[in-house]
């Protein structure tokens, strides 16, 4: 991954431990918001990512290309690529357990990614310090262990529960309102 200086974790700044509370090994990750256009069951035109954590601190989830989201002729668009990586990352929030928001978002593009490809997407954070959070996923073409097609580097920074109520649409805010102190 050719990440910037910007998404490297300076020194001192350790990845998480599982977070006493957070979700168990093996647990999914449900949806961050239910109209989310990467993880929301209620987007029909979104990515419809449904991720899961094999371990606490690394989050896995499965993106079956389709026709919507071609670029080229039956190749996956460059940006919904970029979108998928920023969702997997952005599913770390339930293992951080604090909301987060991408700062910044650097993606490598290593090989197409043909209509029909199910691409299996990995993230997991390098590093916290204060409100930053430096994390990387990838894409890997038709299996865990597949080729792999897509890289990301990413800073996320915390953010209050306000930020979404007072930049977002507070009604939804408070319908599908998560506290993050407890389980997702
Ligand atoms: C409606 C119902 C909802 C229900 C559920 C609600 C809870 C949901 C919870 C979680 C959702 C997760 C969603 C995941 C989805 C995928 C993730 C996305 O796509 S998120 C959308 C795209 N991102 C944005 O829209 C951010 C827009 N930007 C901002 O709002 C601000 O710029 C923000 C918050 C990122 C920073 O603003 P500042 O005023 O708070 O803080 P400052 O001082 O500017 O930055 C803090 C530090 O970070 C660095 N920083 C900020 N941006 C940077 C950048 N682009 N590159 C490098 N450094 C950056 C700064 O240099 C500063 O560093 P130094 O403390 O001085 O060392």
């Amino acid at each position: 991954m050719t990440r910037s200086a910007l998404t490297t974790p300076p020194p001192g700044a350790a990845p998480p431990e599982p977070l006493p509370g957070g979700p168990a090994p093996g647990s999914p990750l449900g949806p961050h918001y239910s109209h989310c256009f990467g993880c929301g069951p209620k987007q029909p035109t979104g990515l419809n990512l449904t991720a899961s954590t094999p371990d606490g601190v690394t989050v896995t989830a499965e993106f079956v290309v389709g026709g919507v989201h071609q670029g080229a002729p039956g190749l996956a668009h460059g940006g919904v690529l970029a979108t998928a990586m920023d969702e997997v990352i952005g599913m770390s929030i339930w293992l951080l357990r604090r909301p987060y928001v991408t700062g910044r978002l650097e993606t490598d593009y290593l090989r197409p990614v043909s209509v029909g490809t199910t691409l299996h997407l990995r993230a997991w954070c390098t590093g916290v310090s204060g409100r930053k959070a430096y994390l990387e996923a990838e894409g890997r073409i038709g299996a865990p262990d597949g080729p792999v097609a897509v890289r990301a580097a990413a800073l996320f920074i915390e953010v209050g529960m306000e930020h979404f109520a007072e930049h977002g649409d507070a009604d939804a805010f408070l319908a599908e309102h998560h506290d993050y102190e407890v389980n997702p």
